[in-house]
């Protein structure tokens, strides 16, 4: 079926119809393994949904891409007939990203080449599990939306209890790999920026690199995705694949905002170092970044502008305390912030307004994407952007999209960052970009 384009009128005319059951066999692995293009698979804690095949689809593009999702997300699901014993976990969500920067890109040879401005994706078939069980919920779309539900409902749950586990393949190894920029060339960058911020210009970047790598083997992104399970299990841990082009994927540490309600959640997180050999060097290099001035300000201007953004929707705001959050293989300092919304708000207004935080982005906020785009020599596609998903009631999660990489065949880009403020070391700032290319170059190598 022709899907649905939420910048097209057609949404508004035509109709959506949901159906959905629990199942007692089968996993959203099936899906990845045999579902059509898009496809995206979404994980965290101890929810873990795939999702396969467009029932509707919502592109945009340039500034007004957030605003225009929303606006077709709302006409699509105002459309939706969804069965109301249906649980919210079950229900179905439309997922997909936004690139990072506002305008096109220009560059040949992209590995986001099908990546545009904004795709999000109503799935013909999602299947979510979570510790209170699995739900297989599938959609359809036009004249027979109801009988194609239905019948997606049929052949997917036999599918399911029918489609063996498949054995996870190792990772694919690593034949050569290119550096954007060099070092050489990253130290130049470094002091640049550091100039601006001592011209009193900038009081932040994120500069980010790419690693280009050459793969052994094709890789099997959903065999990364279960690998990462294991490693980063509290990471937000994603796959998507746009109808056309490569895979973008990754374990990300960091939430951008989720709105349940009128309650946000969201965090600052930046100020970076290692992971100790022992538990005791652990707990020195916490200790050292709770205490380093460099990192406390890195942090104390992400935490300061997301509260700043979200205080013109809420009728209050909590800061948490600042704390170090460790993974597999890098610690971060991090404070929680949450807040109440004075009226009902669609999580993607707070997208938009969070996007891109000083985190990923810098201060002041224009100035610092411009100082990104004058220097970095790749194109950041969807690397640091949200992705996520929405539900009907406006309600959604969406995650900063770093600690990831686009992958095509036997090739894949993997990118990170470090934020820029004065006292940074370009030496220093390079190693801790290396690092955060570890989530993903661990699973490639
Ligand atoms: C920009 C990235 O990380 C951000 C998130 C945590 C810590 C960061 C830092 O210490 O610089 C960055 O702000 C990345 O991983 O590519």
């Amino acid at each position: 079926m022709e899907p649905l384009r939420g910048d097209e009128s057609t949404v508004g005319e035509t109709s959506v119809v949901t159906r959905g059951c629990r199942v007692e066999s089968g996993t959203p692995r099936t899906v990845l393994d045999t579902g059509t293009r898009p496809r995206c698979a979404w994980a965290t804690g101890s929810e873990s949904i795939a999702a396969s095949g467009a029932a509707a689809t919502v592109t945009a593009s340039g500034a007004s891409r957030f605003a225009d999702v929303q606006a077709a997300a709302t006409a699509l699901f105002d459309r939706c007939d969804v069965p109301t014993d249906l649980p919210s976990v079950a229900r179905p969500r439309l997922f997909g990203g936004f690139a990072f920067h506002e305008g096109d890109t220009e560059s040949t040879d992209s590995p986001w080449d099908g990546f545009p401005g904004a795709a999000f994706f109503l799935p013909e078939v999602q299947v979510t599990r979570t510790d209170g069980g699995t739900w297989l919920t599938t959609t359809g779309t036009g004249p027979t939306a109801a009988a194609d539900a239905e019948r997606r409902l049929d052949e997917w749950a036999d599918r399911l209890a029918d489609v063996p586990a498949s054995a996870p393949r190792g990772p694919p190894g690593v034949e050569s790999r290119e550096r954007t920029p060099s070092q050489a060339t990253w130290r130049d960058q470094v002091g640049a920026a550091l100039e601006s911020v001592d011209d009193g210009n900038l009081q932040k970047v994120v500069l980010a690199q790419a690693l280009r790598v050459r793969l052994r083997e094709d890789l099997s992104v959903p065999d990364v995705l279960d690998r990462l399970a294991v490693t980063y299990p509290d990471c937000y841990r994603f796959l998507l694949s746009p109808e056309d082009g490569g895979t973008f994927f990754g374990a990300t540490p960091e939430r951008l905002v989720s709105l349940r309600g009128r309650t946000v959640r969201t965090e600052a997180l930046a100020g970076s170092t290692g992971r100790g050999d022992t538990p005791a060097e652990d707990e020195w290099l916490a200790a050292e970044l709770l205490d380093s001035e460099k990192d406390t300000h890195e942090h104390a201007l992400v935490a300061d502008a997301i509260r700043d953004q979200l205080e013109p929707f809420a009728s209050s705001v909590r800061i948490g305390d600042r704390t170090v959050r460790r993974l597999a293989t890098v610690q971060h300092l991090r404070t929680s912030i949450t807040a109440e919304l004075q009226r009902d708000e669609h999580v993607l207004s707070l997208v938009e307004a969070l996007h891109p935080t000083p985190a990923v982005g810098g201060l002041p906020p224009d100035e610092a994407l411009r100082t990104i785009r004058e220097t970095e020599a790749f194109d950041r596609g969807w690397y640091a952007a949200p992705i996520g998903w929405v539900d009907a009631a406006g309600n959604g999660t969406f995650a900063v999209g770093i600690r990831s990489a686009v992958a095509k065949g036997r090739l894949a880009t993997l990118f990170a960052g470090a934020g820029i403020v004065a006292d940074s070391d370009p030496d220093r700032e390079w190693d801790e970009v290396q690092l955060k290319y570890r989530p993903m170059l661990d699973e490639l190598e």
